[in-house]
């Protein structure tokens, strides 16, 4: 059977896969104190706002920023916190695909997050002071950050031999 963490991940790694974005998926899962979900997110645009009238793209060629993603996407730890109620910030724990932005973090902190269980961490060049920053504040908050540490490698879902 699957470990609760490997558990949540993958839901988180699922989530991630429903994300337009074509150079990365991100997902989110909260999960409260009692182990119970209380919201998944992936990276997309924000409701309402089409997918055919915003782009995807990194870079625009002639150098504006509104022909990029960046401007307008909801971040997938943003999605899943948003999704929920609120209603018992203590002790919940958010699961991401990918180690969260600062922006995210503030967004962690102030929602009342008590552990950021990552899978990876994205530190590029010129992007790296986002996660610095993002390690110092979830520091300072006293949020507990996990590297998540698979017991399994893979978890396939197979539609065609389900063992029902
Ligand atoms: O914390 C994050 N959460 C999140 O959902 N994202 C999303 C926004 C973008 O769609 C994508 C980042 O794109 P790129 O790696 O191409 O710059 O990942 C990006 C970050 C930044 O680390
Ligand atoms: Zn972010």
């Amino acid at each position: 059977f699957i470990s609760w963490d490997d558990y949540f991940m993958a839901i988180a790694f699922l989530s991630a896969e429903r994300s337009k974005d074509p150079n990365r998926q991100v997902g989110a899962c909260l999960v409260s104190q009692e182990g119970i979900i209380l919201g998944i997110g992936y990276n997309g645009f924000p409701r309402g706002c089409s997918d055919d009238k915003l782009p995807w793209a990194k870079k625009s060629a002639r150098g504006d920023p509104l022909e990029t993603k960046y401007p307008y996407v909801v971040h997938a730890e943003v999605n899943a916190i948003l999704n929920t109620n609120h209603a018992s910030a203590a002790g919940q724990k958010l699961y991401v695909t990918m180690f969260p932005c600062n922006e995210c973090a503030k967004i962690i902190i102030q929602s009342g997050v008590s552990e950021v269980l990552y899978f990876v961490e994205k530190r590029i060049d010129n992007s790296d002071h986002v996660y610095v920053a993002s390690h110092n504040l979830l520091s300072m908050a006293g949020v507990k950050v996990r590297k998540h540490q698979p017991q399994m490698a893979q978890i396939p879902i197979n539609f065609q031999d389900p063992r029902v």
